[in-house]
């Protein structure tokens, strides 16, 4: 968590590390920062309306007042060491998130939080009484850090509904609290025990204490089966509490009615509801059986935590992070499948998204024979028969990490079936499946030639077993395929010859256009100051160069005789000058 490694000559801790916002340490920081919050929520209020409380442990309240006080300004130092995001990135530079923390609107919150506001006391004129509680109500005032830990441990919990359940407990409580501080403060005004509404005067202050806690519960849980109020300020506190109670609590049962809603809500966004389909069927006036079927396929799910809906629980995932997930969850069942046994890791990873997760309960035919075939499927967990055409007898049984379904999309040479399926699969009890549609198979089967070659051959050994090959037709296919296999390569030779005729033709005519240069420079030199052998080459080469971009014979047009000659060779001076 550090941001570099240079170090304090007194402490091991360095001086400008900072910590990670999203990261462990942060997390734990701020776990701790709820406890000095919550003792001064709790025990300021205490302390003030129960002198006696204040009174008895005034050494134990001062010291954790201190402890207090210096987690709240520990707080701010590592509010100030806590980076941030920025574009993404997190940013660890001290002298920013010092900047950044010290303009934020917690700030002055914070501050305002840990003054010492007690040394008031110290005033001429105002009772010196020590570490008096009513003036370090400003310590209240951290409540934000309370919600931020609220905030974090919920989206870390593994248990967030319970959670929410305990916070609003807490507030609850809280609530409860305060009123019967407030009570017990108002009784002690008007005098204790001088009429059935107010505290009786108790000599134990914990007495007092849950008298005061049970009158509030009753007024804050709106039960009000409290002693009628006899003067003006027990009516009107008494009024006060029940609006209080109606405002709050009804926010309180609301949220926790909220949360119970989420319980199930949580639960049907995994499992499909059997409710709209068994209505469904009603309405349509289908019973019996079939409706208990469907009744038992729901149950099963539940019970066995069966999830086929998982797509759309991780839908919103980005599509690498839901790779994981599901690979993480489905990895071993598909190592299960022989098939699969040597895959790469990375592969299986890219695999895993596409299957779909399918529950086929008892007598249910998963495909019939004769059927399009447009998936295939691998066993994860039940058993399955290969039933014959009277839809009784069973051929075979596939069990655990076995596939089937291949057969009618691979299009394996003489299968008299084509697409179509080549026998009834039942699933015998409840079975657990994936299922891979036939563009996926065969996008993962291009990738993987010796895949499609384990189920060709498997394939077509089932064909023949099941006389639904033609060993004729697939002889036939595979001559074609050897003769257009053989024409092809035919074809490339053929290419290839072309290709190197047409090199040697075009060198052929470099050549010659090369010599007709030199001719042409030997013709003139015996009438002027010929063109060099290098600019002759020159100007040969430049024939070239165009001949090669298609412009042919034609370009050539003598240019080292021309009247602006060639330019001048790079590196070489006065070459331009010798053209003529
Ligand atoms: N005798 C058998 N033993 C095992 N599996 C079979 C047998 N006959 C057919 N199958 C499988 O059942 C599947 C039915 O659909 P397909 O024809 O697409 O592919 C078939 C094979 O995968």
């Amino acid at each position: 968590e550090h941001g570099s490694g240079r170090r304090t000559s007194c402490t091991a801790i360095p001086r400008n590390w900072t910590l990670d916002p999203a990261g462990d340490w942060h997390y734990r920081w701020i776990s701790l920062m709820v406890l000095p919050i919550l003792y001064n929520w709790v025990v300021l209020i205490l302390r003030c309306c129960f002198p006696e409380v204040q009174e008895a442990h005034t050494g134990l309240w001062q010291a954790l007042d201190g402890l207090s006080d210096a987690l709240y300004l520990l707080d701010i130092a590592v509010h100030c060491h806590t980076g941030f995001l920025e574009d993404g990135i997190l940013v660890r530079d001290i002298s920013r998130t010092r900047r950044r923390y010290l303009g934020s609107w917690t700030f002055p919150w914070d501050v305002m939080a840990v003054l010492p506001t007690e040394l008031l006391c110290l005033l001429p004129g105002v009772p010196r009484v020590p570490g008096v509680p009513a003036a370090r109500a400003n310590r209240c005032l951290r409540v934000p850090r309370l919600f931020e830990a609220f905030d974090r441990c919920e989206t870390r919990t593994g248990w967030p509904n319970v959670f929410r359940m305990a916070k609003l407990m807490l507030y609850l409580l809280l609530g409860i609290h305060w009123h019967g501080c407030l009570y017990f403060a108002l009784s002690a005004h008007l005098g204790l025990g001088v009429d059935p509404w107010v505290c009786p005067s108790s000599a134990r202050p914990l007495r007092r204490y849950l008298h005061s806690f049970y009158f509030s519960t009753l007024v804050l849980t709106t039960v009000g089966d409290t002693p009628t109020p006899q003067r003006e300020e027990e009516l009107l506190f008494l009024t006060a509490g029940f609006l209080l109670a109606v405002l709050g609590f009804a926010t309180i049962t609301g949220s926790i009615s909220t949360v119970i809603v989420n319980l199930s809500s949580a639960s049907t966004a995994f499992y499909p509801d059997a409710g709209p389909v068994r209505r469904y069927l009603r309405a349509w006036g289908v019973g019996g059986r079939l409706a208990g079927r469907v009744v038992r396929w729901h149950q099963h799910l539940r019970a066995q935590r069966k999830l086929p809906a998982e797509w759309e629980v991780l839908q919103h995932l980005p599509r690498g992070l839901r790779a994981e997930v599901a690979a993480s969850v489905h990895l071993e069942a598909l190592r299960r499948v022989g098939l699969f046994r040597s895959w790469e890791h990375g592969v299986l990873r890219q695999l895993v998204l596409r299957l779909r997760p399918q529950v086929f309960g008892p007598g249910e035919f998963v495909c019939r024979r004769g059927d399009v075939g447009r998936e295939m499927y691998f066993i994860r967990e039940g058993r399955l028969a290969v039933v014959a055409e009277d839809g009784v007898t069973q051929l075979a049984v596939l069990g655990e990490g076995l596939y089937f379904g291949e057969i009618s999309l691979i299009n394996i040479k003489g299968n008299t079936a084509g697409n179509r399926r080549t026998a009834n699969i039942l699933s015998i009890g409840y079975s657990d499946l994936f299922c891979l549609g036939k563009e996926d198979l065969a996008e993962v089967l291009a990738e993987f030639p010796c895949a499609r070659a384990a189920m060709e051959a498997k394939g077509r050994e089932l064909l023949l077993r099941m006389g639904q090959l033609d060993t004729g037709a697939e002889a036939a296919a595979l001559a074609a395929e050897a003769e257009a296999r053989r024409r092809l390569q035919g074809l490339e030779v053929a290419l290839e010859g072309l290709q190197t005729r047409a090199a040697r033709l075009l060198a052929q005519l470099e050549a010659s256009a090369l010599r007709m240069a030199l001719r042409v420079q030997r013709l003139e030199g015996g009438h002027r100051c010929g063109v060099t052998p290098t600019a002759a080459a020159a100007a040969a080469g430049r024939g070239r160069g165009r001949s090669r971009d298609g412009d042919g014979a034609g370009a050539w047009r003598f240019g080292a005789v021309s009247s602006s000659g060639p330019p001048a060779p790079p590196g070489r001076p006065g070459a331009a000058g010798g053209t003529r």
